[in-house]
């Protein structure tokens, strides 16, 4: 299908802050996880500043905020882990759009892939759990690859198990993770304005274009 006067074959979408908004299971799973560790718990504003870079990320970044010890890392990933798989997509939502602007793609015979900087195995029942698993060909978690966004490597990885050329792979985002990645990789891209970009404006980060949600892309195309 033509996007942005280009030929396009599949779209790569990324999943926290792009299709589900993710913040309130982050919130409660690290609660958990804290309190068992003795330790206080962080807010929302710190969850929507800290996402996006992958769970060891998340962990060690909420140990320095709350004083832990780093050496809790361990002991803290696994309770982190625990409790996360245990809540999995209860306090969690698809954003308004996700599913009509997954339907349009498909409709147009666009190959389509997750990937996420997320575990797989937290994100595979999150897709499942939010009934939106079947509009993908593959899914990729942060642990799939040797590197996370925003290095290129997933990508590049993603476009291969598509079957699919970079410029001709379409990358929807929410952060600056997900277009400097894209960029790397020579896959366009483009920005939803409602995520979490490290508390920066997304709008500051070039792309072919930003949308305030995913059912507007083949009218913004
Ligand atoms: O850091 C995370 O778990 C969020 O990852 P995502 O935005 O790449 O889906
Ligand atoms: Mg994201």
């Amino acid at each position: 299908m033509q996007l942005f006067g280009r030929e396009f074959d599949a779209a790569i979408v990324d999943l926290d802050g792009t299709m589900v908004d993710t913040q309130g299971d982050f919130v409660v799973a690290l609660g958990l996880c804290l309190t068992e560790l003795g330790l206080p718990v962080v807010d929302a504003a710190f969850v929507e500043l800290t996402v996006g870079k992958g769970s060891e990320h998340l962990i060690r970044s909420t140990l320095a905020h709350v004083g832990g010890d780093p050496a809790l890392y361990d002991a803290a990933w696994a309770a982190y882990q625990r409790h996360y798989l245990a809540i999995n997509g209860r306090h969690s939502r698809v954003y308004d759009g996700v599913i009509d602007g997954l339907t349009q793609l498909r409709g147009a015979g666009l190959r389509l892939a997750c990937l996420t900087n997320k575990p797989g195995d937290f994100a595979r029942p999150l897709l499942a759990a939010k009934g939106i698993d079947g509009f993908f060909d593959c899914v990729f978690g942060g642990d799939a690859f040797a590197r996370k966004k925003p290095d290129p490597l997933p990508l590049i990885e993603t476009c291969k198990a598509l079957g699919t050329q970079p410029a001709r792979t379409l990358m929807i985002g929410d952060s600056s993770n997900d277009a400097m990645a894209a960029r790397a990789a020579g896959c366009p891209v483009v920005l939803v304005s409602y995520g979490y970009n490290h508390g920066e404006p997304i709008r500051a980060v070039p792309a072919e274009t930003h949308l305030d949600t995913l059912s507007d892309l083949l009218r913004a195309a």
